[in-house]
C-alpha cells in the first residue's frame, strides 16, 4: 500500500501519533486503505456552497467501505462572479494553482485512493491533472448542476440570459423591471451554471473519460438521487484501491480523441481545448490542436444545449443523459468503447441500456443539426498555430464572415466600444494582447460577447481574441487565437479598417493583407510591457505556454 510509506514500521512511530492525535485513525484502522477525499467546498461559488455536506456523506461511504478517509479543499474561482474585471484573469491560473495542491496533498501524505469532487470551470480540469500527474486511484464526482431559471413569464432561463439581458438593457431592448427579472430568477438553486457551459461541459466529458460514474453530468445538484451518485463514488474507489486501476490506465490517448467527440457532439465550452489538452499533457499523451479537427469531421452534432438553445442540463438530463449521446457514438462506430472505466465495466458495458427519450434535445445520428462537430480549429495567416470556435454556438445558416477591423489592445476598451455604440454592423472586433501571458491569465470574454448578442448583433459582428470565451459565449466569436499577440502573433499587426475573413468550412481565419506589408508592420511592433509586475500573476506570465497547448506551464 502507498500510505504504508506513513503508516508502518518502527520508523513510522511519529507519524502514527500524529495520525492517533487526529482522531481520525485507531490503531486496527492502520491495515486499511487511506483514501483522499479532495473536495472543493468554497461557499461563494453556487456550484461549490453545497460540498461541504457531500464531503462528510462521501466520507462516510468511504468508511462503510472498508477505508480511512481524510478530507483536504482546494480554491475555486467563481467565473460569473470573477467577469469582467482584474479577477478574471486569475481564473484560469488558479486552474494549475489547483492541481498543484492537490498533487501536493496526495503525494506528502501517500493516500491510497482519491474521490475528488469538483464542479465549476477550473476545478475541474485542475483536479483532473492532479488525477493523472499523481497516477494514484481515484473516482470523480461532481457537485452538479444548477436547475434551470424561470421568468416570471415563464420563460427558460440561464446565466446567460443575464450577461445578455445587460446588453439588451443597454440598447433599451428591455426595461430595468425585466433585467430585475433575469437577475433575480435565472439562478434558483445551488449547483454550477445550467447551460452547457464550461463547467457541465467539463463535468459531462468525465462521463466518457470513464473517470466518473454515468450521469455525473447531468443530475441536477438538489436531486436526492445525486446523494447515491456521491455514495457510489465512496464504494468505488475502494475497488479500484483493490485492483490497482490508475488514471493513467483509464485516460489514454484514444480516450481523449473520444472525449472530443463527445464535445463535438454536445457543442461543449471552447475552454474544453484548453483543458483537455492541459490533461492529456499531464497524462504524458502528445496530442496536437490540428487533431480535434479530425475528430470533429467524423463526428455529428447531436445535442443543442444552453446557449446553442433553451434547453438545459436537466432537459439533456431527462432526454437520456450523456450516456444516450455516448451510446449514438459508440452505434455511430466513432469512438473507442472496449475500454476500462471507473464502474469496473468497459463504457460500451454502462451505456448499453441508454435510451434517447426526448429527440427534440438529444438528435438520433441519422438526423443530426450538423454532420460535424460543434467545435472547431481554425488556421490561417491570423491564426498559424490555430483557434477555436463553437460553431454550434453560431446562428444557422452563417458559413463565412467578413468584416472590417475594429482593434481594441484590452477587453476593457472593447466592452467601452460596444456600449457607446463605437462598434457596428460589419465590425470584426479585434480584442488582443489578452493571451495566456498578455493578459496575463487569457481571461473569459463574456461580457463583451454578451453586449454583442444582447443587442442583436450576433450574427452582423465577429468577435476575435487571443483571450477566451465562457461556456455561455455564442456568435461569431474566435478565441485562442496562437501565438497570442503578446508573444508576436499576427493579431497584433491588425489595423482598424483592415478586411479579415472567417470561414467556417474551411475551418480558416485570415487577415487580407499582404505578407510584404504584414513584414514591414512586423518591423516596427514592439513588445507591449507586462501588464502585472508582482504576485502570482506575475509569475504566472513567465512561466505560462500558449493556448494552442492547453496554457500550461513550463517546467
Ligand atoms: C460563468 C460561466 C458561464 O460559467 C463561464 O465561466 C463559463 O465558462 O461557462
Ligand atoms: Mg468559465
Amino acid at each position: 500500500m502507498r500510505s504504508d510509506m506513513i503508516k508502518k514500521g518502527v520508523d513510522r512511530a511519529p507519524h502514527r501519533s500524529l495520525l492517533y492525535a487526529t482522531g481520525k485513525v485507531k490503531p486496527t484502522d492502520l491495515p486499511k486503505p487511506f483514501i483522499g477525499v479532495c473536495n472543493s467546498y468554497v461557499d461563494i461559488i453556487p456550484g461549490h456552497v453545497h460540498l461541504r455536506e457531500v464531503g462528510e456523506m462521501v466520507k462516510e461511504a468511504i468508511r462503510e467501505a472498508g477505508g480511512i478517509p481524510f478530507e483536504f479543499n482546494t480554491i475555486g474561482v467563481d467565473d460569473g462572479i470573477a467577469m469582467g474585471h482584474i479577477g478574471m484573469r486569475y481564473s484560469l491560473p488558479s486552474r494549475e494553482l489547483i492541481a498543484d495542491s492537490a498533487e501536493t496533498m496526495i503525494n506528502a501524505h501517500w493516500f491510497d485512493g482519491v474521490v475528488y469532487i469538483p464542479n465549476c470551470d477550473k476545478i475541474t480540469p485542475g483536479m483532473l491533472m492532479a488525477a493523472v500527474r499523481t497516477n494514484v486511484p481515484c473516482v470523480f464526482v461532481s457537485g452538479g448542476p444548477m436547475e434551470a431559471g424561470r421568468s416570471s413569464k415563464g420563460q427558460p432561463l440561464s446565466l446567460t440570459s443575464v450577461f445578455e439581458g445587460v446588453g439588451a438593457y443597454r440598447s433599451g431592448k428591455i426595461d430595468e423591471t425585466e433585467l430585475l427579472d433575469l437577475e433575480q430568477n435565472a439562478c434558483p438553486t445551488c449547483g454550477s451554471c445550467s447551460g452547457m457551459f464550461t463547467a457541465n461541459s467539463m463535468n459531462c466529458l468525465m462521463e466518457m473519460l470513464g473517470i466518473a460514474l454515468p450521469w455525473n453530468g447531468t443530475l441536477v445538484a438538489t436531486s436526492e438521487d445525486r446523494h447515491n451518485l456521491f455514495r457510489e463514488a465512496a464504494r468505488r474507489v475502494m475497488d479500484m484501491v483493490a485492483q490497482n486501476i490508475r488514471p493513467r490506465d483509464i485516460i489514454t490517448e484514444e480516450v481523449i480523441d473520444d472525449a472530443f467527440a463527445l464535445d463535438m457532439a454536445m457543442g461543449g465550452s471552447t475552454n474544453t481545448v484548453l483543458h483537455v489538452l492541459a490533461i492529456a499533457h499531464e497524462a504524458g499523451i502528445d496530442y496536437s490542436l490540428e487533431r480535434i479537427n479530425e475528430v470533429a469531421k467524423r463526428v455529428p452534432y447531436l445535442a443543442k444545449i444552453s446557449p446553442a438553445s433553451q434547453y438545459s442540463m436537466q432537459d439533456v438530463h431527462n432526454a437520456g443523459g450523456i450516456s444516450a449521446i455516448i451510446k449514438e457514438l459508440v452505434d455511430a462506430g466513432v469512438v473507442h468503447p472496449d475500454r476500462i472505466t471507473v464502474t469496473g465495466k468497459t463504457l460500451r458495458e454502462n451505456v448499453a441500456n441508454a435510451n434517447i427519450t426526448n429527440e427534440q434535445v438529444i438528435r438520433r445520428r441519422d438526423n443530426p443539426y450538423s454532420p460535424v462537430g460543434g467545435l472547431s480549429i481554425l488556421y490561417g495567416n491570423l491564426a498559424p498555430d490555430g483557434a477555436v470556435i463553437k460553431v454550434g454556438a453560431v446562428a444557422p445558416g452563417i458559413t463565412s464572415f467578413e468584416g472590417e477591423a475594429i482593434c481594441f489592445n484590452s477587453q476593457d476598451e472593447a466592452q467601452e466600444g460596444i456600449n457607446n455604440g463605437t462598434v457596428r454592423p460589419g465590425h470584426v472586433v479585434v480584442i488582443r494582447y489578452e493571451g495566456p501571458k498578455g493578459g496575463p491569465g487569457m481571461p473569459e470574454m463574456l461580457a463583451p460577447t454578451s453586449a454583442i448578442a444582447g443587442r442583436g448583433l450576433d450574427t452582423e459582428v465577429a468577435l476575435i481574441t487571443d483571450g477566451r470565451f465562457s461556456g455561455a459565449t455564442r456568435g461569431i466569436c474566435v478565441g485562442h487565437i496562437s501565438p497570442e499577440a503578446a508573444e508576436g502573433g499576427p493579431l497584433g499587426l491588425v489595423e482598424p479598417g483592415d478586411r479579415i475573413r472567417i470561414d467556417l468550412t474551411e475551418r480558416r481565419i485570415e487577415l487580407l493583407v499582404s505578407d510584404a506589408e504584414l513584414e514591414k508592420r512586423r518591423a516596427s511592433w514592439q513588445p507591449p510591457q507586462p501588464k502585472v509586475q508582482s504576485g502570482y500573476l506575475a509569475r504566472y506570465a513567465k512561466l505560462v505556454t500558449s493556448a494552442n497547448t492547453g496554457g500550461v506551464l513550463k517546467v
